[in-house]
């Protein structure tokens, strides 16, 4: 198999920004195409827009890494992984695809030892791309003239009071509000996909509590920009999250996402996914 040894993440994090924009490529191309959804096992939607962005993204990582393994939301979240691996979402936020909000991510990361290493979230429809290896950056997409205009994410400090919080704009539950309501927030600003971590990661947001049902594919790219633009995404405890949990389904627990790290110790998230 091939070693990401003497790799730098940060090289590895723009090699995987040039895969999520040609998979955004065709999520763009894909927008206004009449698509038939089909609900999964899960209850969330799935379209042949999913499958074209994955089937892409399988085929540049595998150029790129041969034999590196891949969970991927569509095809493969039953594999067996290594001390290395890549978690993908090629569609994150399909609902808000479907519906034509714009609000959809491009997800991949690469897990080593069970945390993440390199990531991006790309937003084709709002034209800003995430990436981080051992640094957060972000950029507006490309669009075929100008290039990447790279600039560093950084979280930055809460406020005292009024804090901002994001919520998801189609999957609440109690548990989520009764921790948002011990924490002093001001806003709460509806928004999907993984864009969450990066809105947080750049400063705009202060937290992003999730106490219902997601993914590791729908959290750890976030999670690696959001952790090195400054900030953290932990469980209860304030116990970073850690990946490549075959034996739960690849099943994330409650967890809070925070741009300032003293947040923390205002968390009170439960021990199980309500
Ligand atoms: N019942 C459920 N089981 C597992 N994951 C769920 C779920 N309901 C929602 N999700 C996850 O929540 C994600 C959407 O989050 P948000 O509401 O913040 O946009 C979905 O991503 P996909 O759109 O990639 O399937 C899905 O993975
Ligand atoms: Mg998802």
């Amino acid at each position: 198999m091939m070693r990401f040894d003497g790799q730098n993440p940060d090289e590895i994090a723009l090699k995987l920004a040039h895969i999520a924009v040609e998979a955004g490529r065709i999520l763009r191309g894909m927008e206004t195409a009449f698509l038939e959804k089909r609900i999964k096992d899960d209850g969330t939607p799935t379209t042949a827009a999913d499958l074209a962005a994955e089937q892409l993204i399988l085929k540049r990582l595998e150029e790129a890494w041969p034999g590196v393994p891949v969970v991927a939301e569509e095809t493969c979240s039953a594999g067996h992984v290594d001390h290395s691996f890549f978690l993908v979402d090629p569609l994150d936020g399909t609902g808000d695809f479907i519906r034509g909000t714009g609000e959809y991510s491009v997800n991949i990361a690469l897990i080593q030892g069970q945390r993440p290493t390199a990531a991006v979230v790309a937003a084709p429809a709002m034209g800003s791309i995430w990436i981080a290896g051992a640094t957060a950056r972000t950029s507006p997409l490309p669009d075929g003239t100008a290039d990447f205009d790279w600039r560093e994410a950084t979280v930055r400090p809460a406020p005292e009071k009024d804090l901002v919080a994001l919520v998801s704009r189609r999957h609440g539950d109690s548990a989520t509000e009764v921790c948002l309501s011990a924490l002093s927030i001001g806003t709460r600003r509806m928004t999907s996909s993984a864009l969450k971590f990066c809105l947080i990661a750049s400063g705009e947001a202060d937290v992003y509590v999730r106490c219902g049902p997601t993914m590791e594919w729908d959290t750890a790219a976030g999670d690696h920009i959001l952790t090195r633009a400054g900030g953290s995404v932990v469980g209860p405890g304030g116990i970073p999250l850690t990946y490549g949990h075959e034996d739960r389904g690849y099943r994330n627990g409650p967890f809070a996402a925070i741009g300032d790290n003293a947040l923390a110790s205002r968390l009170d998230l439960p021990r199980v996914a309500s």
